[in-house]
């Protein structure tokens, strides 16, 4: 079995054309190893979304090859692309991707559901229970706060134990303690359960939970470091990339 759960070659994505071609990602190259947690940040603009939504199979680059899971996306269909997308791909989004009609246990069974099992509502109750949500089991999205709908996605993962989980921006909505808990849940995923996550973050805090830390400027990898850096470091280094931007 490959270690790489993720696997990013050249890839290249440009948006409009003539003088408003913009290279959005400019032969990016990156894996991410199972089992691992790793952040990506960097200026407002420099490709971070787009990265994270070509490696989810959200966005197709007009160049280059995304691997997730053994499964090359390049050629799939529409329909296979969102099979893989609801089998093997968790996402913790900033807004959060639940169905608002759903209670929090449905939101939490839903993929699996749709792949055509049956989770045990035990399962459930149990993922449901290691977020610190099992009195909420019967709340709508609308009935929860913003932390309380991440722990959900979070518990999602978990149940689904997707190949990899990506998360954009999963704390920026969040006061500090709330994104604490979000944050120590991630590690969890990683730690306990040896789940592989990768998260887009503006948050220097956030960034050195994780154990590498790609920085991007102008739709490329500038730095790829791990051990993650101490937030003050992660900080500086932003701060410098801003300025080369500017
Ligand atoms: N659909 C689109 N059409 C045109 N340009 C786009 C589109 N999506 C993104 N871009 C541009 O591509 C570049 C990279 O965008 P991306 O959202 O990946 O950056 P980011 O690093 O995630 O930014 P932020 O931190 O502000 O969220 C930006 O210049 C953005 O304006």
């Amino acid at each position: 079995m490959t270690t790489q759960t993720a696997v990013l070659h050249d890839v290249r994505v440009t948006y409009g054309s003539g003088d408003r071609r913009l290279v959005a990602l400019d032969d990016v190259s990156v894996a991410f190893e199972r089992g691992t947690f790793s952040a990506v940040m960097g200026p407002s603009g420099s490709g971070k979304s787009t990265l994270l939504h070509c490696a989810a199979g959200l966005e197709r680059p007009a160049a280059g090859s995304v691997t997730v899971d053994g499964v090359v996306l390049d050629d799939l269909t529409e329909d296979r692309l969102t099979r893989l997308r609801r089998d093997r791909i968790g996402f913790v989004f900033q807004a959060f991707n639940l169905v608002s009609a759903l209670t929090a246990e449905q939101n939490v069974s839903l993929p699996a559901r749709l792949a055509g099992r049956r989770p045990k509502a035990a399962d459930v109750a149990a993922a449901l229970a290691e977020v610190g949500l099992a009195d909420r089991r019967q709340h709508r999205p609308s009935e929860l706060s913003g932390g309380e709908q991440q722990r959900v996605a979070v518990a999602r993962a978990l149940l689904s134990r997707p190949a990899v989980v990506f998360a954009d921006e999963p704390t920026g909505a969040l006061d500090s303690v709330t994104s604490r808990q979000i944050l120590d849940l991630l590690r969890r995923l990683v730690d306990e359960h040896g789940q592989t996550v990768v998260m887009v973050t503006h948050d220097p805090v956030a960034a050195a939970r994780a154990d590498r830390i790609l920085f991007l400027a102008d739709g490329r990898i500038v730095d790829d470091v791990r051990p993650a850096l101490s937030p003050e470091r992660i900080a500086a280094r932003t701060a410098r990339l801003v300025e080369q931007s500017c």
